[in-house]
């Protein structure tokens, strides 16, 4: 477990750590990686030895060349011997060819590596989020989960299948190329390892400039997607208020950030690539005339020159691509830091340990000195300091919540659905609290239907049959009547076999709500919660949907939280809030009769009417 201050996503935001924070962090991204692999430690094993065979074979190839010039052919030219060319001729293709086979079976291997490690990343960030409390959602932005799906799962994907191959490639390649060269020729190996010094610093200095150039591209592409994402997700609002220009300007001065974070780094290649290229030449050139120098002095074979020409021409290769891969490794390692952190979060509500079952709930709710803050620590919901300690809703009973703006009605609402667990006492369903509810019995029991009425993709009838997957159609349909969605789903194109687009782009926003009561009719729920939920319908459909109400609420516990009064005439009972505390409770006519804060409130209310 990471220390308090980096526990989960927090500190995320932050530019420096502690030492031991970091460390903690890096711990924690290690298990995971460790916890993925481990199943597939065979397959990684497996690569591993076909690396390096194949790694070993392709720096044969010169030291076989050597042997070749030196030995074979002048055997073949004055002994007329020709059978030892032939054989190194025929090992040098068979290593060739064998090493390259072997190349092409490790890049699949490494793929398989990769995108088992991609797919169970995916997963588990998916399966965890989607578990997650309320409480994580409302204080992490949908961007921010976005960019841990998409670019911080490409930047491990890019280290993994490009970086990493290719890291690994350089790192055998250069060390058997070293040992090679120094075997067949230790004087040329010593002229390498002298120029490793130039090397050293100069790829010393490129991953430290890159570092801090790749860390801003990383930044501004995250401003992007945020920019990006706020900008669809709130489309209505932004032709609403004509706020594409001002957009366009922002997106704009972020994409030209991105693009000169993009040009700063491709800068540094541009120092780079003469750099190795010009070490190279520099080595070569001191290899080729001292060792052009021993061969006149018959010190040193031809062939062996040759061989260690190639060897060292071999040795810078992949050298960038060393240098490529500790940039990968920065940014991948960032991003396995936040995903990390993510799946370390836990649902604040948590299952309880020992479900007390409760298959058929009658409904009746009690709040028992309930006191409730969100994590920013005010309290919002206060009921132990109102009138009665503890608060009864008795099974059956419609029950309408009233009061100002942020008074704490959702907030109560979201108590009951179990989204939040309170602070300080405790909700109970039939007398069993909340937290020791078997979860599939409370939500069986407590349906919650908000003012959004999300639609999923698929069918009418499948959003309606969310309310209770085994329903038949005719089960969907009559719940459909008894709410009055009947007429207006069979005038849709394909009726109930309608596909309703993401967010429902085909139904009105009223047209999404009576769904949603189908939904909710459908499923049957001992105690039904309506927040806000007819604020979309028009009022003849609300009148419509008064009897509608009737139809779903009755025979069950229901708080219906609704700003027109007009949908609390149905209720038995009217709590009136006021920050966070219930201030009246009676029957409507009780609480119109008492002349307080409802009282007002319904004559204004009448007022408007007329
Ligand atoms: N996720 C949250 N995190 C922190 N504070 C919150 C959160 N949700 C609501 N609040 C705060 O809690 C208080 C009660 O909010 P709540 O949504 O319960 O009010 P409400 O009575 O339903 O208001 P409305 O009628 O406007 O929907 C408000 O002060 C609000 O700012």
């Amino acid at each position: 477990m990471s220390p308090e201050t980096v526990r989960g996503t927090r500190g995320e935001d932050r530019e420096h750590y502690t030492r031991a924070e970091s460390r903690a962090i890096r711990r924690r991204s290690l298990r995971l990686l460790g916890a993925i692999l481990k199943p597939l430690r065979r397959l990684v094993l497996l690569t591993m030895v076909v690396v390096i065979a194949s790694t070993a074979l392709r720096a044969i190839g010169p030291t076989l060349l050597a042997f070749g010039i030196d030995e074979a052919l002048p055997r073949a030219v004055d002994q007329g011997d020709w059978w030892p060319a032939i054989g190194i001729g025929a090992a040098f293709l068979a290593t060739g060819g064998i090493g390259a086979a072997l190349v092409g079976w490790y890049v699949v291997l490494i793929a398989r590596v990769t995108q088992a490690v991609m797919l169970e990343l995916r997963m588990r960030i998916f399966r965890h989020t989607q578990r997650l409390s309320l409480e994580f959602h409302e204080g992490y932005t949908s961007g921010r989960i976005i960019s841990r799906q998409t670019s911080d799962l490409e930047s491990i994907q890019e280290l993994l299948h490009g970086s990493l191959n290719e890291l690994v490639d350089a790192v055998l390649l250069g060390t058997f190329t070293l040992i090679a060269l120094f075997l067949i020729d230790w004087r040329s190996g010593l002229v390498l390892l002298g120029f490793g010094l130039p090397l050293v610093v100069l790829m010393w200095w490129f991953v430290r400039e890159s570092q801090k150039g790749f860390r801003s591209t990383r930044v501004v592409s995250a401003r992007l997607i945020v920019q990006f994402v706020e900008t669809m997700t709130g489309i209505r609002a932004v032709q609403a208020f004509r706020r594409e220009k001002r957009n366009d300007a922002v997106f704009g001065r972020v994409s030209d950030d991105y693009r000169r974070a993009n040009v700063r780094v491709i800068r540094l290649f541009g120092a780079l690539d003469p750099g190795l290229i010009l070490l190279a030449n520099l080595t070569i050139a001191v290899v080729l005339l001292w060792g052009g120098l021993r061969v006149m002095d018959a010190g040193l074979a031809i062939g062996v020159l040759l061989a260690a020409v190639l060897y060292v021409r071999n040795f810078f290769g992949p050298i960038e691509d060393v240098a490529m891969f500790l940039n990968s490794y920065q940014s991948a390692a960032a991003a396995l830091e936040k995903v990390s952190g993510v799946l370390e979060e836990e649902p604040t509500v948590r299952d309880p340990a020992a479900p007390v079952r409760l298959s058929a709930a009658r409904g009746a709710l009690s709040f028992e000195g309930v006191r409730f803050g969100y994590a920013n620590g005010r309290t919002v919901l206060d009921l132990a300091e109102s009138g009665q300690r503890d608060l009864v809703l008795p099974a059956g009973q419609t029950v309408a919540l009233v009061g100002t703006t942020g008074a704490g009605k959702s907030t109560l609402a979201k108590l009951v659905a179990r989204f939040y667990d309170p602070s300080e006492g405790r909700v109970a369903l039939d007398g069993v609290d909340l937290r020791d509810l078997a979860p599939a019995d409370l939500r069986r029991a407590i349906v919650m239907v908000t003012q959004e009425a999300y639609l999923f993709s698929g069918t009418v009838a499948d959003n309606i049959a969310l309310g209770k997957p085994d329903a038949t159609s005719d089960e969907i349909r009559a719940a459909a009547r008894a709410v009055g969605a009947d007429a207006f789903i069979e005038s849709l194109p394909d009726g109930y076999a309608t596909d309703v687009n993401k967010r429902g782009g085909r139904v009105s926003a009223g047209q999404r709500q009576l769904i949603s009561f189908a939904r909710a009719f459908l499923a049957d729920p001992a105690v039904l919660i309506l927040d806000e939920a007819t604020a979309s319908l028009d009022l003849p459909s609300e009148r419509q949907v008064q009897d509608a109400l009737q139809r779903l609420l009755a025979d069950r516990t229901a708080i219906i939280i609704a700003h027109r009064l007009s949908t609390v005439a149905i209720a038995d009972r009217v709590l009136v809030m006021e920050h966070g505390r219930v201030i009246e409770d009676g029957t409507p006519g009780e609480l119109i009769a008492s002349g307080g804060k409802f009282a007002g409130l319904h004559a204004a209310w009448e007022d408007s009417l007329a």
